[in-house]
């Protein structure tokens, strides 16, 4: 019996990657993918077998569906004949909700929904995860304990999971524009491009480690920062003045209505 990742383009990867680092047999891991030099690819970076998707269904404990939310229909619909009964099927898509993925599978099936976040590359992702109707609680756990795997993994209600990929599903993207935005600030100001790029990388770093700690809030960490009177302070006005908190509350919750938009379809 096998995990099978079914769809390993970017997160599906990061998810790979993550299991494999944190110790996971390549031999427990199956992949299905569509390109052959993909396939070798992820044979030669991650030891891991590529089967065919009824070959997946068939022989796997767990089944991660690791495609694009508009493909995920089709392929439960081609899973369905061939899936063993009691696999669990993990969707990853945004916005699908498990009544739908339910739709697409035999009666019964044990659906888990997982929003999982790219830092799994790293050990460090951050996931969501709800049950379906016939997802028992070791089901779900069992799910969280994979994902726990790659990071940190919380159980929420599937209601909430909308929400939670604005925050983390999609969060990673806004660090990673917050880390542009430095380093061409600091070229703008005239330091050299490697440089600017190492200051903002170590400084997200060592900002994201210290809020990491127990106990501590982020507003108390960014008024140690802040000198009355200082440089800080000036450059916290001017964000303010942009109003950049006020376009992180909209951008979230343009988020959030795209992943529900998502699951209407
Ligand atoms: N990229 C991210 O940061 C996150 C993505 N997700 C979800 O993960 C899913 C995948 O997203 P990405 O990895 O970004 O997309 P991607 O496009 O990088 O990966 C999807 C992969 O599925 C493959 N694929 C499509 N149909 C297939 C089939 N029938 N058989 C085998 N492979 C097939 C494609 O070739 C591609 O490699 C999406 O549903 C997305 O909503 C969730 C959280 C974060
Ligand atoms: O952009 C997306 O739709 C996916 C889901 C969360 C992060 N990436």
């Amino acid at each position: 019996m096998t995990h099978a990742i079914v769809g390993v383009g970017q997160m599906g990867e990061a998810i790979l990657s993550g299991l494999v680092s944190a110790g996971w047999n390549p031999a427990d891991i199956t992949v299905t993918v569509r390109r052959d030099e993909r396939a070798q690819e992820l044979a030669q970076r991650y030891g891991v077998r590529r089967v065919q998707l009824a070959q997946a269904a068939r022989h796997s404990e767990v089944l991660v569906v690791g495609v694009k939310p508009h493909d995920v229909a089709r392929l439960l619909d081609e899973v369905t004949n061939d899936l063993r009964k009691g696999t669990v099927v993990v969707s990853l898509a945004a916005g699908l909700t498990t009544e739908t993925l339910e739709e697409h599978l035999p009666g019964g099936t044990p659906v888990v929904r997982v929003m999982p976040n790219t830092p799994a590359l790293v050990g460090k992702g951050m996931s969501g995860i709800s049950g379906g109707r016939h997802a028992r609680p070791e089901h779900v756990e069992q799910v969280r304990q994979m994902m726990a795997a790659v990071g940190r993994a919380v159980v929420v209600p599937e209601h909430q999971l909308d929400a939670l990929t604005a925050v983390s599903g999609s969060g990673p993207a806004y660090v990673f524009y917050v880390a542009e935005a430095m380093v061409e600030a600091g070229v703008q100001l005239g330091l050299a491009r490697p440089l600017a790029t190492e200051l903002a990388t170590q400084t997200l770093l060592g900002a994201a480690e210290m809020l990491a700690r127990p106990g501590v809030h982020p507003s108390i960490l960014r008024e140690n920062v802040t000198s009355p009177g200082g440089t800080t302070a000036q450059a916290l006005k001017t964000l303010d003045d942009y109003r950049v908190r006020a376009a992180f509350a909209a951008a979230m919750e343009a988020c959030r209505d795209r992943s529900v938009e998502l699951g209407e379809h």
